[in-house]
């Protein structure tokens, strides 16, 4: 058998950059590396030389990789295969995930997720099963759309969590996408054709959400006047999606963890356990680690549910999706030349927005807007005015900027070394630049007005520039 250093891997790409890179990185970890440039002739490799791992490009010349894929996983005998794709959608990466891929990448792909993708495809077992034919997707669903790189990664991971039973965590500010990607996994798992329900626990009446959740018999508490099935037996064979976990009552999550770690639930006033068969989604807005802290969530709990997690990133920082999402909200009210009414310019300004209320507000506005143009290209005017943002202090760190700080300073502590700068000024560095460059812009380059703004004396704000070798040209 060939070590976790020596394999030999397969890699079908017409694009040579990309056989090269791949060719690179791999021999750089100790792999031998064969490529093609077509499906055809890496089967033909491939029924030959039976390699370790295949790497296989979706777009190729004649056959496409994903139809090719399964023909792969024969010819090698079950061997891993990461598929490739210059722009993925979601049913891409289940249709790749369904046809035996062990994993999916997007080009542009970063080389270190390359290295990650490729290792754990080859440590995964090189025989698993024989892969399932591909389904046709049906297209009548709420889409995701996203061609961000964090999007993609997104897709990348519902692909892979869809078919098991295993329960993922969602997180994300409000209006980020969390119940349709939950509603995504539903569609593409096994138990598409059963019963999916979303269970918002604030919603419940307080007073009869175990009965809610779980049911309740005959007599059980006053008013039960006869045995009645509850959401969990409502979802049986199904999935659940509990939006907002962290609203669940203490008392309640021990009965959840029950469902999660036995498949038991008692209906409220039975003593008999039922068997529970649903796959339990979980999504929140909040940090549950603070809920753990403040006593609100059971540790246990939260152990078993952040198992598997699937973030979406604020629409703020994936500002590139802003343009396909307006197009997408506006094809879907069959606005006429939905791909043209929104020019470079107002692409700009929208993509300036701070969008708190992320693509729940851009849908909810990008609506407002052809309302009021009536069918000609949008212009900023039609669009209402942004959300504030529910912290506006700015007095203080909002918690996001704090998690940037926290996950730099870490990183930056880990890389230290007798030459780096003491790490406070590391930190100065990295960020100063920055609030100078606003300050300046902000006083249309005065610079005294922007040393006052700062609080600063001139001659600091002037050696500091220097010092950041802030062009000074570049600036108004
Ligand atoms: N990537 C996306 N592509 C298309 N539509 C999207 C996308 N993300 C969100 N939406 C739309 O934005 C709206 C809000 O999405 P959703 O309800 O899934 O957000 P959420 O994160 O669950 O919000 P909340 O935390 O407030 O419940 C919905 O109308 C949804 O269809």
């Amino acid at each position: 058998m060939t070590s976790q250093e020596d394999k030999l891997v397969l890699v079908v790409d017409d694009e040579p950059s990309i056989c090269w890179a791949f060719q690179k990185m791999l021999q750089q970890q100790g792999h031998r590396v064969i490529t093609a440039s077509s499906a055809e002739e890496g089967l033909r490799l491939a029924e030959e030389q039976k390699p370790d791992m295949v790497v296989l490009d979706v777009r190729l010349p004649k056959e496409d990789g994903i139809t090719a894929l399964p023909k792969f996983r024969k010819a090698t005998d079950n061997a891993p295969v990461v598929v490739i794709t210059a722009f993925g959608d979601l049913e891409t990466a289940v249709a790749a995930v369904r046809g035996g891929a062990s994993d999916y990448l997007t080009k542009p792909f970063r080389l270190e997720d390359a290295i990650h993708v490729c290792r754990q495809a080859m440590e995964k077992s090189a025989h698993r099963n024989a892969p399932v034919a591909v389904q046709a997707m049906s297209t009548n669903h709420d889409s995701i759309v996203g061609a961000s790189p964090a999007m993609q990664w997104v897709f990348r991971q519902i692909a892979l969590v869809a078919d098991s039973d295993l329960s993922v965590l969602i997180t994300g500010e409000t209006g980020t996408g969390k119940e349709l990607v939950a509603a995504a996994i539903h569609r593409h798992s096994r138990r598409a054709e059963q019963p999916y329900i979303p269970i918002a626990p604030i919603t419940l009446n307080p007073d009869v959400i175990e009965s809610e959740l779980f049911g309740h018999v005959k007599g059980a508490f006053t008013g039960a006047d006869e045995d009645r099935a509850g959401l969990f037996e409502q979802a049986q064979s199904g999935t659940v999606l509990l939006d907002e976990i962290g609203d669940l009552p203490l008392a309640l999550q021990a009965k959840l963890l029950r469902v999660l770690e036995q498949g038991q639930y008692f209906r409220v006033g039975d003593v008999r356990p039922r068997q529970a068969n649903v796959r339990i989604l979980a999504a929140t807005h909040c940090n549950l680690n603070d809920a753990v802290r403040a006593g609100e969530f059971r540790e246990d709990l939260f152990h078993r549910m952040t198992g598997v997690q699937i973030h979406l990133p604020p629409l703020r920082e994936r500002r590139d999706d802003i343009e396909l999402l307006c197009q997408h909200f506006l094809q879907s009210m069959q606005y006429p030349d939905a791909e043209s009414a929104i020019d470079a310019t107002l692409r700009d300004d929208l993509k300036q927005r701070a969008w708190h209320g992320n693509v729940r507000e851009l849908k909810s506005a990008t609506e407002h807007a052809a309302v009021v143009a009536r069918g000609r290209a949008l212009r900023l005017s039609d669009f209402p005015p942004p959300k504030p943002s529910r912290n506006n202090s700015v007095s203080t760190l909002d918690g996001s900027l704090e998690k940037e700080i926290r996950v730099w300073a870490l990183a930056a502590i880990e890389k230290q070394s007798s030459k780096s700068l003491p790490l406070h000024a590391q930190f100065l560095s990295t960020t100063e630049p920055a609030l100078l460059k606003v300050a300046i812009e902000h006083t249309g380059g005065n610079r005294a007005k922007a040393a006052e703004l700062l609080g600063i004396h001139r001659g600091t704000l002037r050696d500091r520039l220097r010092a950041y070798k802030i062009d000074e040209g570049t600036l108004p």
